[in-house]
């Protein structure tokens, strides 16, 4: 989370008296995070989030995630829970953006993922997907191989004051992505498609939450895995540690086998999965809001990314072996 829109202390209080959620008794804004602004507010009942809904949030996909999180908490994943107020709406406006307030989680985000919590997120991923499958809302991805050249076209110009030659690698990929190598035919469902260690949190060696639905879409499962070999299983020097590939794969596949063309695709949508990132961190990096509290996201870390999986040969060196449904 980050801050783009700071709400006033009689603004808030005004806002929370048409909750039941105690007095107010003290709120900061959440620093970490970079797509909305969230708020830690502590009131006389406990902790709870407030977020207000930013630049790639549109309103009218608010209720799929609100309800998302309803669904999966009655499905037996812990992830937080929309307040409703005194007359049952959880979507609200404060300070002219939508606004929600959701249940506190505990736990902490691992800041450095071991190959324990690499275990964990592959089957709470799964868990989640499975879960997902009677979940009757649908929303498109908009950041899937559509959505990336409107990003390219928003960065392109000033690209190479990242990194000289970053526009044409980025045209270059992106066109090869365009071409119609992107599967369409692999099994789809609910997706979280942002399941990135600062969305997972951890008590212990075990999940306690996942959070951050506003990117929860309808597309392709092993997309998902994807992201998340990406986010998960690279150490801070860049290297790719097939330990824990092998791990979050392994732990996935347990509760969800992939089938013979999602392994074969792993590769191709762990390419699409480092573009659609490095994309949104290049804008993101290129336009940061003037008083905006927010840590813009390093581009090039997913440069590297994607240069690794370009060079992927196959699901092997994820350090798994193709078999008829990986397990
Ligand atoms: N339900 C929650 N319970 C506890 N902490 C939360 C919760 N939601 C968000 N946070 C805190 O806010 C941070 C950013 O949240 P996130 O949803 O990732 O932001 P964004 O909306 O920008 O994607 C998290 O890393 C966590 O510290
Ligand atoms: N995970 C994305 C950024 C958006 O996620 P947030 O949960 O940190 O707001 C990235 O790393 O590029």
């Amino acid at each position: 989370m980050a801050v783009y829109t700071d709400v006033a202390a009689d603004e808030l209080a005004d806002f929370l008296s048409r909750y039941d959620i105690g007095d107010l008794l003290s709120y900061k804004g959440i620093a970490e995070g970079v797509e909305n602004s969230n708020f830690l507010l502590h009131t006389s009942r406990g902790y709870f989030i407030l977020t207000l809904y930013e630049k790639r949030v549109a309103r009218d996909d608010l209720p799929f995630f609100l309800s998302l999180m309803t669904h999966l908490a009655d499905s037996g994943i812990n992830c937080p829970q929309p307040v409703a107020d005194r007359e049952g709406r959880t979507l609200a406006t404060l300070a002219g953006r939508p606004a929600a307030i959701i249940s506190f989680l505990d736990g902490v985000w691992p800041r450095k993922p071991s190959v324990v919590h690499c275990a964990g997120v592959g089957q709470a991923l799964a868990k989640m997907h499975l879960a997902g499958r009677d979940f009757a809302m649908k929303r498109a991805n908009a950041l899937s191989v559509a959505g990336w050249r409107p990003l390219f076209a928003a960065a392109e110009a000033r690209a190479d004051e990242v990194q000289p030659g970053l526009r044409d690698f980025l045209a270059a990929e992106l066109s090869y992505l365009e071409s119609g190598v992107w599967p369409s035919d692999l099994p789809q469902g609910l997706i979280h498609a942002d399941l990135f260690p600062d969305n997972v949190f951890f008590i212990g060696d075990e999940v306690s939450g996942i959070i951050d639905f506003t990117f929860a879409c309808n597309d392709l499962l092993a997309y998902d895995v994807a992201i998340c070999l990406n986010a998960w299983c690279f150490e801070a020097d860049h290297a790719f540690n097939v330990t824990k590939a092998r791990a979050l794969l392994s732990a996935y596949t347990r509760e969800r086998p992939l089938d013979a063309a999602e392994q074969a695709a792993l590769p191709l949508l762990a390419r699409g999965a480092a573009l659609r990132f490095l994309l949104t961190r290049l804008v993101d990096w290129l336009n940061v809001p003037e008083g905006a509290l927010v840590k813009p996201k390093d581009p090039m870390e997913y440069v590297r990314k994607l240069r690794f999986q370009q060079n992927v040969a196959g699901i092997r060196d994820y350090g798994v072996e193709i078999a008829g449904a990986v397990a």
